[in-house]
């Protein structure tokens, strides 16, 4: 259950009155996602989702709920926010930042085939593009900062194989990040969790990425590596899989063409990739924080990724 606040019909019927949306006419509580208190919302105009922020605040909101208005309007498939009579995409309810979104189509798929990845792979690239107007700017708040405040504060809980993987990947990812390579990569406003859970498929037509709130101006190939690194791998091994990865690499490379710099940057970035969720599940099993990782997500996935990409070239990027 992930409904940290709870919020009745009744309490948000005064609230609506200032969307254009008419009167709510249901309201349920969604039980997945751990982040913040989502709500499945039926008004006169139609379908809607509800969320309460547990986790942040008014000032941090304006990037990812603008981000996801510029994206919709250039024709990008993700849920548009609907402004207020002010213009607002945020407006308090019960004290916290809340903001009502559209409703996608369809459910996640959990078993993706190339089919899938090719969707995905030409929508996120289609994102990367349409994002480069975007005037905002916030750093991805899970990069090379953030891995070095948490790294410490994990390292005191490992046993030393895993510690001295952890301590070895650190030195390695920050050689390259600050490499003459790294800074030749394309950059802008990227996903950055994009999971099989926050992409919605109807049959094999996707119909949207969804919570975008680990978004950030970052590397495009980090986006590319993140994503790979969930939709094309045998969950059980970490390996890739080749099917999946050339469908959403060919997709992607089809709307916005691969660099000869991504190719040689692509296998420590997708190490990289690995390392972001490592890193992020061993914080979040060690240092959870309350009202949330109601079951935490297993480190040990994105150990044997990283190790897995550390192990085996990566594929080529493009033919
Ligand atoms: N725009 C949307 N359209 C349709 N369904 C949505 C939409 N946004 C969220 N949902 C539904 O709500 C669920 C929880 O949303 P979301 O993943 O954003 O939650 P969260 O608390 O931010 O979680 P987490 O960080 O765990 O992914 C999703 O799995 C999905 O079923
Ligand atoms: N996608 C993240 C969870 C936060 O959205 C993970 O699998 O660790």
């Amino acid at each position: 259950m992930a409904v940290f606040t709870s919020v009745s019909l009744d309490d948000v019927q005064p609230w609506i009155a200032q969307f254009p949306l008419g009167r709510a006419v249901a309201l349920k509580g969604i039980a997945s996602g751990i982040e913040n208190s989502n709500f499945f919302l039926t008004t006169e105009r139609g379908e809607y989702v509800l969320t309460i922020f547990e986790n942040l605040s008014f000032e941090q909101l304006p990037f990812y709920l603008r981000l996801m208005e510029h994206l919709a309007s250039r024709g990008v498939l993700v849920p548009a926010p609907v402004p207020n009579d002010k213009g607002e995409l945020c407006v308090p309810l019960h004290g916290k930042p809340a903001a009502i979104v559209l409703k996608l189509e369809g459910s996640s798929e959990l078993a993706p085939r190339p089919v899938h990845c090719a969707e995905v792979g030409a929508m996120l690239a289609r994102m990367h593009l349409a994002g480069r107007d975007f005037p905002l700017h916030q750093p991805n708040l899970r990069g090379l900062a953030w891995w070095h405040f948490a790294a410490p504060a994990v390292l005191p809980h490992m046993a030393e194989p895993e510690a001295a993987l952890l301590r070895a990947e650190m030195h390695f990812q920050e050689a390259f990040h600050g490499s003459a390579l790294y800074g030749r990569l394309q950059q802008g406003p990227v996903h950055a969790d994009l999971f099989r859970n926050n992409v919605m498929f109807d049959g094999e037509r996707l119909t949207g990425f969804f919570d975008f709130y680990f978004a950030g101006c970052d590397t495009w190939l980090f986006d590319v590596a993140v994503t790979i690194n969930d939709w094309c791998v045998d969950l059980d091994t970490g390996v890739l899989d080749e099917a999946r990865v050339r469908a959403f690499l060919d997709a992607y490379h089809a709307v916005r063409p691969f660099t000869a710099d991504e190719q040689e940057a692509w296998q420590p970035m997708l190490r990289a990739g690995a390392l972001r969720f490592w890193l992020s599940r061993l914080y979040d099993l060690h240092q959870p924080r309350e009202a949330e990782m109601l079951t935490p997500h297993d480190p040990t996935h994105f150990e044997r990724i990283l190790r897995e990409r550390i192990a085996t070239p990566a594929p080529s990027l493009y033919q």
